[in-house]
């Protein structure tokens, strides 16, 4: 597509306006659910237990950490990789490459940290750090896509992402404007996706099972569930980074505010939410309803990895023997679908196991307060409307074979029901 004709694609997210409310509403939502954790009541609707002053939100030690934290995953990311894989082909017919070591990179940190903490390293200190921690994680990500937005103002036609390049200043600050920034081999959204956030969330969570162990002895039973489910989530995408290559985020979507903000402080210090609202709420949890929720969890889990990997050798090598027997669909791209196996059941399928996952997620915080859903709400109006764009787009790429596996496969994510 030129940038032409990208200016007059369709705006998404509401256009300038919409993506405006979402610049002030995302972050106050962030703000609103860190005071929410650590308030009695715990609301989630309704106004705050109180309103911080700048001090509590402003401090150089919390900025100091945070660039220490990104300085010591960008060393990780430089280290020499198992492998370095291709991605998909850009409009130039070119090819990134990129380095596979994430999961490598979560065990070093795992192993500093835990050579640290015999050596005095305070990870029980961090919960009381989270507030001015998301404030500079904020400000750093306000000001990165500035300078993203700037870099991409010099960028070629061809390196212009699909969607953020309509003209509009606003909305392309948000979308994001350059597909692929990079600095030399150094690229800022595939490191940002799956680092700083990703792992910075396992670690906030520990932090506050070490603290909950300061506090009270020894760390809940519904606190190790949450830590334990959600260092799954994490180690599993890490060790299957080469997948994220194929996303929407990666290959469609530009590198602007809401990515920025998305990765480095949504991420983290939201979908630690559960943790932080068992630090200030235990719940009791017994052994009968943990053995349940963990049932859940590995359905959800057998659903969304099932889903995933099946797509993804499929996509790799359609003669590979584990899914060589799918019954597929032909498309004029010479791409096939699939029409049977977890991609015959919904049009999504790992999007069902995420779902299910996020709800074995939240379990263990009891069904007292509504705050520790918010992830399965939020994370159900992402998918849904994650899913719309996606069909968009699929529906422009194959066209009526689209069409004909949604005849096939008419249900997108719940079977019999959406
Ligand atoms: N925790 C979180 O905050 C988030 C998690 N996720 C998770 O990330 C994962 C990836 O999701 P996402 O990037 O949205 O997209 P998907 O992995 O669902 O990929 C969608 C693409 O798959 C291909 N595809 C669709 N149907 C078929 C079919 N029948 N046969 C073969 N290929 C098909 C199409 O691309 P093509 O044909 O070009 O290959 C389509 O564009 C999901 O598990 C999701 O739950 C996503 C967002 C946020
Ligand atoms: C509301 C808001 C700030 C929107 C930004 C959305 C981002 C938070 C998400 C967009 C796609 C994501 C993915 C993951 C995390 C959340 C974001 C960045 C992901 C890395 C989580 C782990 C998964 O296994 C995954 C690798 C498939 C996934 C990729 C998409």
């Amino acid at each position: 597509m030129t940038s032409r004709e990208a200016s007059q694609a369709p705006l998404e997210f509401g256009g300038p306006l919409g993506v405006t409310a979402m610049m002030v509403l995302l972050p106050a939502t962030m703000f609103h659910l860190l005071l929410a954790a650590r308030s009695g009541p715990a609301r989630l609707l309704g106004p705050p237990a109180y309103l911080p002053g700048l001090e509590e939100l402003w401090s150089p030690w919390a900025l100091s950490l945070l660039f220490m934290w990104l300085g010591l995953q960008v060393a990780l990311y430089l280290l020499p990789a198992r492998k370095v894989a291709e991605g998909l082909e850009l409009k130039d017919k070119s090819r990134l490459r990129y380095p596979i070591n994430g999961f490598q990179a979560l065990v070093l940190t795992a192993l500093l940290v835990g050579l640290g903490l015999p050596a005095g390293l305070p990870l029980g200190a961090l919960p009381e750090m989270l507030l001015p921690l998301a404030f500079a994680t904020t400000l750093t990500s306000f000001i990165s896509s500035l300078l993203l937005y700037a870099k991409a103002l010099a960028a070629p036609d061809s390196a212009l992402a699909p969607g953020g390049n309509s003209g509009n200043s606003v909305y392309d600050f948000f979308l994001g404007r350059e597909l692929n920034p990079r600095l030399g081999s150094f690229d800022f959204k595939y490191f940002c996706e799956l680092r700083p956030g990703l792992i910075g969330w396992v670690f906030i969570n520990l932090a506050l099972l070490v603290r909950e162990a300061e506090l009270r002895g020894s760390p809940s039973l519904a606190m190790w569930l949450v830590n334990g489910f959600q260092l799954l989530y994490v180690g599993d995408a890490l060790w299957y980074e080469e997948s994220v290559l194929t996303t929407m985020d990666i290959i469609h979507d530009g590198f602007g505010f809401m990515l920025v903000f998305g990765d480095l402080a949504w991420v983290p210090f939201t979908y630690s939410l559960q943790t932080q609202f068992l630090l200030h709420h235990p719940q009791p949890l017994g052994l009968p309803m943990a053995s349940l929720i963990c049932l859940i969890k590995a359905i959800g889990y057998y659903i969304f990895r099932g889903a995933n990997s099946q797509k993804n050798t499929f996509r790799k090598n359609p003669s590979d023997p584990s899914v060589a027997g799918l019954e597929t669909i032909p498309t004029a791209t010479g791409r096939h679908l699939l029409v049977s196996g977890w991609w015959g059941m919904v049009r999504h399928p790992n999007y069902l196991g995420d779902l299910i996952m996020a709800l074995a997620w939240s379990l263990p915080c009891g069904v007292s307060h509504l705050l520790p859903y918010f992830y399965l709400l939020y994370f159900t109006a992402l998918l849904v409307h994650r899913e719309a764009r996606d069909e968009q787009q699929c529906l422009r790429k194959y066209g009526r074979a689209w069409q004909e596996y949604c005849k096939r496969v008419p249900y997108r994510i719940i079977p019999y029901i959406y």
